[in-house]
């Protein structure tokens, strides 16, 4: 798996993790959806360059213009709740797109809240085959969510291509996703890889969860 950590360049991308990290701003769910979003942007915007293209001719009022436009059949994937925000970036950029959703949701086996186990309940898909699958979760932390999520999805159909984007992933994250994904067909797009997790599955530094962040508390 081929992997692309944002976090190496300078760019405004690098304000809006700031400040879903940052305890004093990351309170104010809009603005945490929205920069959730606003990351969603930019990641399908460096994305949309690993696509395949071909010149298409467009008839304009005045004559005809040769424009290399995208040939993939896109279709974005996220994970409930946390992902939403994500793929309404991706959605914003990739318009055209299909749309898949699971719902996955990590859960304590023990009391302690130390072993945690991922539960998929729901899925809802257009068919993959042959299609160029986009999933996207802003958290990658024990990297179960993700493995099951394209377990899940590829009963729909085995896709020609996949790109995985997320906000932050933790290290063993990123390890667990290149066991499950060796060679460099797949690629990892993310905004941080941060060095640690602690003992309730949580990365460190993170920004905690995301999903009660964008959407509240659930019990
Ligand atoms: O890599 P993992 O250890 O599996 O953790 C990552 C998962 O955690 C978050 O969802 P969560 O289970 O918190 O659900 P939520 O979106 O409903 O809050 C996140 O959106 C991922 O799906
Ligand atoms: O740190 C983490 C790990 C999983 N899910 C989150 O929302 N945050
Ligand atoms: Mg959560």
């Amino acid at each position: 798996m081929k992997v692309i950590n944002f976090a190496e360049a300078n760019s405004v991308l690098n304000q809006y993790v700031a400040e879903i990290r940052d305890v004093a701003v990351q309170g104010d769910r809009m603005r945490f959806r929205r920069n959730i979003e606003r990351i969603g942007e930019i990641m399908a915007y460096e994305m949309s360059k690993e696509l395949t293209y071909s010149i298409k001719r467009v008839q304009t009022p005045l004559g005809v213009a040769p424009v290399s436009t995208p040939d993939d059949e896109v279709v974005i994937a996220t994970v409930f709740r946390a992902g939403l925000p994500l793929h309404t970036g991706f959605l914003n950029v990739f318009d055209r797109a299909g749309n898949a959703f699971v719902s996955a949701y990590r859960y304590y086996k023990d009391k302690e809240c130390r072993t945690v186990d991922v539960h998929i309940e729901y899925i809802a898909t257009p068919d993959l085959s042959k299609k160029t699958l986009l999933i996207v979760d802003p958290m990658l932390a024990t990297g179960e969510s993700m493995e099951l999520a394209w377990k899940a999805l590829i009963t729909k159909g085995m896709p020609a291509k996949l790109q995985i984007a997320c906000v932050i992933a933790s290290r063993q994250g990123v390890e667990h996703l290149e066991k499950l994904f060796p060679g460099d067909e797949v690629t990892l797009w993310c905004a941080a890889i941060d060095p640690e997790m602690n003992e309730h599955s949580y990365i460190v530094p993170g920004l905690g969860d995301a999903g009660d962040l964008a959407f509240g508390e659930k019990i």
